[in-house]
This record gives C-alpha cells, structure tokens and sequence, in this order.
C-alpha cells in the first residue's frame, strides 16, 4: 500500500543540488551516525566537507563510514580537488562528565568550526529513565548535554565566525513540532527540571519529550539573542547588527528513523504513524538547509519547517514560546546545573 509520502511526495526547493563545495569548512554533528543526522553528514562528507561525527558508540559510528561514503548517485556527485573527511568524537550527552574531556582532545587539531547541528535526541523510553546525572533522560540528552557540549565549542563557533563570511557560521538545534505539546503556558515547567525530580518522574513521558523539545528551541532563540548582543556593529549601517553566529531551530519532520523505537505497543497507531512518515533523507534536507542556505543566514533566532522549503520559518512556534525571558531563564538554570563539567 502506498503511504501518504510516496502518494503526494514533497517537493523541497532546497536539495543537496544547492550546496557548495564545502572544502576547507568543518561540521560538527552529533548523532550522526544514524537516521537523519547520517543525511547531513553524507552530504557534506560528499561535498567535500570535514565532517566531527559525535555519538556513543564507535563501533556504530564505525559501521556508518561506509554508508556515507558510499555512492550517492547524481545527487552529490561532484569532482573535488579535496575530499571530504570523517572523524568520530565520543560523547555520551547523558553522561556529563564524557563531554568536555573529549571536547578539549578534539580542540588539539580542530581550529575551526563552521556548523555544529545538535541532532542527536532520545523520544519516548521506558518511564523512569534517567541521565548518569539524574535527569529525566529526555531532558538530560537533548537539553542539558547539548546545552554544554554548545558551551565548550561558542568560543571555536565565535571565533570561526570573526574570520568567515557573515551568516556563514551557524548552530543548529534539530527540534519538533512536538515542541508546541509542552507545558502551557511558556513550554517548560520549570519545576520538573532537576536532577532527580520527583515531578518529572510523575510527567506522561509524550510530555517530557515536548518540554525537551521546547527546549531546543529555546536555546536556539536564546544564542540568536546573545550572538547579536556580542556582535560587533557595523560601520556601514550600525542600526544593523548582524549575529557573529546565526542560531537556528527546527522541526526536520515526521520521518522514518529508529527515533520510533520506544513508541511501539498499539499496532494500528504504528501502522497509521507509517503511513505519514516521510523517508529520513527529506529530515536531512531541512538541517541541511538551516545550516547552509544563504537565506537563512537572516533567520537568526528563527525555526525552519520541514523540507527545505524556501521562506517558510517561525511559522509553527509555540505561541508565547520564545517571549516572556523563558529562554534567558532557561540559560541561567542551565548554566548553572553544568558548572561543574564545563
Ligand atoms: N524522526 C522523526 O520523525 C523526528 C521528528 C521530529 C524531530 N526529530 C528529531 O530529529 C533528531 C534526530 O532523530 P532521528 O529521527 O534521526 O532518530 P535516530 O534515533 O535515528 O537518531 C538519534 C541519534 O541520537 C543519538 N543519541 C541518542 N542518545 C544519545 C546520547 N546520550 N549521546 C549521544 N548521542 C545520542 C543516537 O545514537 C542516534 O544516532 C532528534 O533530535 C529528534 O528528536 C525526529
């Protein structure tokens, strides 16, 4: 039976056609070993692009290699004088104490850094699951790891930015459209938070991973406003301050991924989910074009829609989401719950 994708196929108007050669530039992707992450990262290993795979597993990101590497066919085959490149860096974003050590290992030979999209996420596990540090899982891999391992690489993003082209440095946080399922009335109930919180144990965990999921937006809007406030004004036109970094967030889609592994039970509602999933490399496309597109170098601050369609940004946010200083609130908690492992 054919699915709702294959039926009415989307259209991107942004596809791995419009990507430059990418020699000499340096990608940070966490997850990218697998599912849409492992879209980017073939893209811009075949565009001649450094590529920093950071997961967990070696032996995963091992296996991965090949895949990426692999012929891609018409679609990213193009003659380069200098081939890309891959590389793995080990972290586990629900173990603190594994990211900087490898951070600071990683630094010894990578001088620059152009995009890093945080990718890599957890969805629904078995109630109760929680980081080495004693987050809910959800919160803890795709918020708070993320929010340090972001903290150890803003210097090499900032000063990448001040001898690169303007909009060209950017930090992408993958998000959803679950993100607009989070707690009323700002996205994130600020008591469920800690470690070991008793709330939180007590959430619907769909809940958890929306409030996780806000949060990534967060944090995008967030950069966007500190990356501004650091930004040297400019001489031409100083009511114009143009962020050293672009920050963006996004919803990469309803795709076919290992992301559902934890959702299963209810065979009808899996088999109904199947027919709407579109296939992962159309995800991969929507990170690809928030990290790349020269327009959406101006969307700092802003959340790009699934697939890659020009023009369509901020569209979906959950209302109220990014005012009201929930973001700026969210920074300062953060800032201080990873003191001790930045
Ligand atoms: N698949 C979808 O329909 C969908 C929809 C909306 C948003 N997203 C988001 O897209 C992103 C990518 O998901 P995907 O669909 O490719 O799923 P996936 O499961 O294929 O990929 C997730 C990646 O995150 C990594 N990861 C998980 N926990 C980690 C940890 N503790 N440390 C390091 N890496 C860890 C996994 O190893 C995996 O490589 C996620 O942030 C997800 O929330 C996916």
């Amino acid at each position: 039976m054919s699915t709702y994708s294959q039926m009415f196929p989307p259209k991107p108007v942004f596809t791995e056609k419009d990507i430059p050669i990418l020699s000499g530039k340096v990608f940070l992707v966490t997850g990218g070993y697998s599912g849409v992450g492992l879209e980017v990262c073939r893209a811009l290993y075949h565009k001649g692009g450094r590529v920093i795979i950071a997961g967990r597993s070696e032996s995963s990101y091992t296996a991965a290699v090949e895949e990426i590497r692999g012929n891609c066919g018409d679609r990213l085959t193009v003659d380069l004088s200098t081939p890309g490149s891959l590389e793995f860096l080990c972290i586990d974003l629900a173990d603190l104490t594994t990211i900087k050590p490898a951070v600071e290992k990683m630094l010894e030979n990578v001088k620059r850094l152009d995009v890093v999209w945080y990718n890599a996420g957890v969805m629904v596990p078995p109630a109760g699951s929680k980081t080495k540090q004693g987050y809910e899982l959800q919160w803890g891999t795709n918020v708070v790891g993320h929010f340090l391992l972001h903290k150890l690489l803003c210097p090499l993003l900032t000063a990448t930015a001040a001898g690169s082209e303007a909009g060209t440095v950017r930090a992408i946080f993958v998000s959803s459209i679950m993100h607009t399922y989070s707690p009323k009335p700002y996205g994130i109930d600020f008591d469920s938070i800690s470690r070991d919180n008793e709330k939180a144990s007590k959430m619907a965990i769909w809940n958890l991973y929306s409030q996780s999921k806000a949060g990534d937006v967060l944090l995008a809007d967030e950069y966007a406003k500190r990356s501004v406030a650091l930004a040297p004004v400019s001489n031409e036109d100083p009511a114009k301050k143009k962020p050293h970094v672009v920050s963006i967030s996004l919803n990469p889609g309803n795709l076919k991924t290992n992301l559902q592994r934890h959702s299963t039970g209810n065979k009808i509602k899996e088999f109904l989910v199947s027919m709407i999933l579109h296939e992962q490399s159309l995800g991969g496309l929507t990170e690809l074009y928030a990290g790349l597109a020269p327009e959406t170098a101006d969307y700092n601050g802003g959340y790009v829609v699934p697939f890659g369609r020009k023009g369509s940004v901020v569209s979906y946010v959950k209302k109220g989401l990014t005012s009201e200083g929930t973001g700026a609130k969210l920074w300062e908690i953060l800032e201080e719950e990873v003191k001790d492992f930045a």
